[in-house]
């Protein structure tokens, strides 16, 4: 085997669109309270425990796979101690951990796929991976190794034998003949139809017994999942139950296999077809390519590239659709302690998280604002493009987090950012007018699970509609920071590292609907899926087709989200239609009960109460106010209030065909009568 090949890592799959991740056939376990009194199983545990109640060996978990086929040719990379840190971006560091040493690189190196370039090292690690297979066999019966379960040389051996994993037979239970798990789609139609016609799903007493016994057989799990995609895919001919019944038992083992909380693994699985759905979970259980940003304004790519190739580092240009982005396959030195590093002349940084800033597209001179910034990743990249001149203000509202924001605008030498912490809601009243504004939003993190495995169990309904609710009213803020009237500019980019439409096209399509100064114009993205125009039975503006989604089973990088906005000046029009008063703040009553309204009624109601205070302030005749439910229904406040109230109410320009005729007798005496 060549030197080169030799060292270099599993290279992650290029950044490009449609990576096809095929299903592997990898187990999940390790008891994890789902919050809803569940009992799932996480890889972790799973990889020892559950490898020792099924009688395998380490070795063999060791040896199974959790990428695609494509890795073969030179892909992927375990989450090994080969993996490069991250000190820039705490939100993107989980999982870039330092390279430790040489040794441990060569056996990462030695574990995974080579230089596909390179053919006679192709060969002989073919050689090597059939010798893996052989023992991957014998280990199949042999006894739980003692050591090594879980930890990363273990995830690193996890990617290398994806290949073998994928034409592993997998034992049927009951008697099934064994079936080519991955091979299925090959065989003949006459397989497949003596299998499906076998398949059935469990009963409610298998599914009690299941449950008794500590969670289902993660192989009956793998199997069932399989053949409820099947039964699922074509329907018409497979199904004999309700289709909702094929789903509900797919996602609740799509949850028990890899981890998940049930209410969070529907969420996620009706994103996509079925098949695909089953890829993005997979493709959550593999970590994303390490890549880097060059700072520009400290360095030139093929300078800095130079630079760590004479550190030993194996890197590569991460696509044409950034000239800033490198891909790091191995590092012998920690990647976040070179001295190019510490010099400040790139930032570790997902090569998601460039698209954002890349559809913000500030240029010199301008006013930009950061809205939630910490640690920088993206501010620091808006300083760069804009050549260290005009003020990007860096805004996050978490305080901790601003120091390592702070730490980043120094290092890589940005000169032309003000931090500030505020709560991104307090804008526009702390400084607006801005040319641009980006929107990071505080998200749910379904994008980046396969950093922040956490995410999988720890998100709830309520999680969701409180980001949603949080997000709608930053996005408001953020577009009325915008000056409208920008020479250059007047753009608000929305992003987030979440894949659910609630976080994503709701949240424009409120504000969408809130401003109707504001329109949706193209990223300028070259890649990505289009944003839904309808989903699950709600339809959203026609234009968000113009938003991108970013997926990790699709792009090979993390789950994102990015719409871009062009605010344009208030005409009459748009003010009748939405007043600026028209934002719906929660008290924070409702936020901490996390029952708040967005209901269409209730925003009628404020849309044309607005309406109302326009017109009148313009010194137009507005008509009485019609009751509304919510104004006739009763309300707990003290009489003097409500008194109060109404008198503030009614205190509009008098206009004499206005005030109704009042009898005097008719009137509430103001004092007792004497007498
Ligand atoms: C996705 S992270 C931002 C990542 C950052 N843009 C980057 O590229 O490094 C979201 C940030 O929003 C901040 N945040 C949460 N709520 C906020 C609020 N109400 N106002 C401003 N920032 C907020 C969090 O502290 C967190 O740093």
């Amino acid at each position: 085997m060549g030197r080169r090949a030799k060292n270099k890592q599993g290279a992650p799959p290029p950044l490009r669109e449609d990576t096809n991740f095929t299903k592997s056939a990898k187990r999940k376990a390790a008891d994890i309270d789902d919050n809803q009194g569940n009992v799932k199983r996480s890889p972790k545990k799973h990889k020892s425990a559950q490898a020792h109640e099924n009688g395998l060996s380490n070795g063999k978990e060791k040896k199974k796979g959790n990428q695609g086929k494509e890795n073969k040719k030179g892909k992927g990379k375990g989450k090994g101690k080969g993996k490069v840190g991250n000190p820039d971006d705490s939100d993107d560091s989980l999982g870039w951990e330092d390279v430790e040493d040489d040794e441990d690189l060569q056996a990462h190196a030695a574990s995974l796929f080579n230089d596909p370039a390179d053919d006679e090292d192709m060969a002989a690690l073919d050689d090597e991976f059939v010798g893996l297979e052989d023992d991957f066999d014998k280990e199949i019966d042999a006894p739980e190794d003692s050591e090594g379960s879980g930890g990363d040389e273990e995830a690193a051996v996890d990617d290398s034998s994806e290949t073998k994993t994928k034409s592993k037979t997998v034992r049927l239970k009951d008697g099934i003949k064994e079936n080519s798990v991955d091979h299925a789609d090959e065989e003949g139609d006459e397989d497949e139809d003596e299998n499906r016609e076998r398949f059935m799903l469990p009963t409610s007493e298998q599914k009690e017994e299941e449950k008794k016994q500590g969670g289902p057989d993660i192989q009956e799990v793998q199997l069932r999942m399989q053949m409820c995609a099947k039964v699922l895919g074509d329907f018409k001919r497979y199904g004999d139950k309700s289709r909702s019944e094929y789903v509900e038992q797919l996602i609740s083992d799509i949850a028990s296999y890899y981890g998940y909380n049930e209410f969070l693994a529907e969420k996620l699985f009706h994103l996509f077809p079925v098949d695909e759905a089953i890829e993005f979970f997979e493709a959550n259980e593999v970590p994303r390519p390490v890549t880097i940003r060059t700072n520009t304004l400290r360095a030139r790519r093929r300078d800095l590239a130079q630079a760590l190739i004479n550190r030993g580092v194996n890197l590569e240009p991460i696509g044409k659709w950034t000239n800033v982005g490198l891909q790091v396959f191995e590092s012998p030195v920690p990647i976040g302690a070179t001295p190019e590093y510490l010099a400040g002349h790139y930032m570790l940084q997902a090569a998601s998280s460039f698209l954002p800033v890349i559809a913000l597209s500030p240029s010199p001179n301008e006013r930009v604002l950061d809205m939630a910034s910490a640690p920088g990743g993206k501010t620091t990249y808006i300083s760069a493009l804009m050549q260290n001149t005009g003020v990007v203000f860096a805004n996050d509202s978490n305080k901790a987090r601003v120091k390592s924001l702070s730490a980043n605008i120094h290092r890589l030498g940005c000169k032309n950012v003000v931090v500030c912490s505020y709560d991104g809601r307090e804008f526009p009243k702390v400084i607006g007018g801005f040319d641009r504004v980006l929107l990071d939003a505080p998200c749910s993190g379904t994008g980046v699970i396969s950093k922040d495995s956490s995410v999988k169990i720890n998100k709830t309904e309520r999680d969701f509609t409180l980001l949603s609710h949080l997000q709608k009213q930053l996005i408001l803020c953020a577009i009325d920071s915008v000056d409208p009237s920008s020479a250059t500019g007047g753009y608000v980019v929305y992003s987030t590292c979440s894949v659910t439409v609630d976080e994503n096209e709701a949240v424009v399509d409120y504000a969408l609907k809130k401003r109707p100064n504001v329109k949706l114009v193209d990223t300028g993205l070259e890649f990505g899926r289009e944003g839904y125009t309808n989903y699950r039975g709600k339809t959203f503006n026609a234009k968000l087709n113009l938003t991108r989604r970013f997926y990790p089973h699709a792009h090979n990088m993390d789950g994102f989200f990015v719409a871009k906005f062009k605010v344009e000046k208030k005409t009459k029009q748009s003010i009748s239609m939405a007043g600026k008063d028209t934002i719906v703040e929660a008290t924070n009553e409702e936020v901490a009960s996390g029952h708040m309204n967005f209901d269409s009624d209730e925003d009628k109601n404020i849309i044309n109460e607005a309406k109302r205070k326009q017109l009148k302030a313009k010194g137009y005749r507005v008509q009485p106010r019609q009751p509304t439910a919510a104004a006739a229904a009763p309300v707990s406040r003290p009489f003097h209030l409500l008194q109060r109230k109404a008198d503030k109410q009614t205190a509009v320009k008098p206009h004499a065909a206005q005030i109704p005729k009042v009898n005097r007798q008719q009137r509430l005496p103001t004092q007792a009568p004497s007498g």
